[in-house]
């Protein structure tokens, strides 16, 4: 079998060869349209990224968030809360926040403690700063369809678009399965496909069938949080698998790894393109992050 990485956004399905798809690579030329899209605005657009508490992996995407932020030229703050703040103290943050012309994306690191409400907090940040597209009028826009100054959620919007680098730009009739119902993948996920056209099917813990649903996918997704979970029996030959999943485990040799939801090495005989873990989606969130700050900041000034 030959694999060969996804160079550009060049179509590489059709000479018989499995992709694996360079989403860093792909997350590298995002920023540099950001970097020469800023500088051509001439503005400055600033992100906020509060952390609350000492999780290690959260405190390395936000470190890894705040340097891209910089390299691109915005301004970036970051806000590290202890991990017994008080909801009122965070929602006190948020609103300063909010009326700070400086900052233009405000982005909450997910989990949050137990006595925080997570829906409070996202809800209490302005829609046109909510750079993570999670409030209810980014979702419903969404939803509904309606593409005026939406905010897309990062991880998907960077899934769909490695999806469309190796497919072309038309997905429609596609059978898309979901695997993963989350607030911040699964549904959002779904919700993009469907926009595209694609028959979506959403596979989530109480699915009955979930192998024989999957197997119907011309493009799975998969958000679900278990190391491998999708294995090579889940897979039609040729589908396109983008690999959500960020997983850390300690292999039998004692070696500390990160592995996706998707089982990589059994199922890459049977695809046609897959996403790794990592260099896959997780470089493709980030980038679309900064995406999503440049174009706030381009919308407040055009507001101003
Ligand atoms: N690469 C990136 O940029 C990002 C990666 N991630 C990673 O993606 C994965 C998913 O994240 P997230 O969506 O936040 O996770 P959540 O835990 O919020 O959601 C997991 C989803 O998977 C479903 N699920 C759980 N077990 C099964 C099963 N056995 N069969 C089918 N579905 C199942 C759950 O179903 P139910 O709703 O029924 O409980 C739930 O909908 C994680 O590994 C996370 O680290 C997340 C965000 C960004
Ligand atoms: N409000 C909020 N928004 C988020 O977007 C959000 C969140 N909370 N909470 C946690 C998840 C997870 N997430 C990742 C982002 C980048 C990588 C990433 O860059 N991964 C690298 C590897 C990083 C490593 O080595 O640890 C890669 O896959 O190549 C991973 C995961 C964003 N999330």
């Amino acid at each position: 079998m030959t694999t060969v990485p996804l160079s550009s956004n060049k179509l590489s399905l059709s000479n018989n060869a499995t992709v694996i798809i360079d989403g860093k690579r792909v997350a590298e030329e995002i920023i540099e349209s950001v970097k020469s899209r800023r500088a051509i605005e001439n503005i400055v657009p600033g992100l906020a990224v509060i952390l609350v508490g000492n999780d290690a992996a959260s405190s390395v995407y936000v470190r890894s968030k705040s340097a891209r932020a910089k390299e691109c030229g915005f301004v970036s703050k970051q806000f590290d809360l202890h991990a017994d703040v008080s909801e009122s103290e965070v929602l006190e943050l948020i609103n300063n926040l909010n009326n700070d012309s400086t900052i233009h994306g405000i982005l909450v690191q997910l989990p949050l403690p137990k006595q925080i409400n997570a829906h409070h907090v996202i809800q209490s940040i302005a829609p046109e700063k909510d750079v993570d597209g999670f409030h209810y009028l980014n979702t419903g826009k969404l939803t509904t369809g309606d593409t005026s100054d939406v905010l897309v959620p990062c991880t998907p919007a960077g899934s769909i678009h490695l999806i469309k680098a190796v497919m072309g730009s038309t997905l429609s009739g596609k059978h898309a399965v979901v695997i993963g119902r989350s607030n911040i993948v699964g549904k959002p996920m779904a919700s993009l496909l469907l926009q595209e056209n694609c028959t979506v099917t959403i596979i989530h813990s109480r699915t009955e069938t979930p192998a024989e649903l999957c197997k119907l996918a011309d493009i799975v997704v998969a958000a679900v949080g278990i190391p491998k979970h999708i294995k090579e029996g889940w897979i039609k030959p040729g589908a396109v698998v983008i690999d959500v999943g960020i997983n850390r485990i300690t292999t039998e040799e004692g070696k500390n790894t990160l592995v996706g939801d998707v089982d990589f090495d059994n199922v890459i005989d049977k695809v046609s393109a897959i996403t790794p873990v990592p260099g896959g989606v997780g470089p493709m969130t980030i980038s679309m992050l900064m995406q999503n700050t440049l174009e706030a900041a381009i919308r407040s000034k055009r507001i101003a």
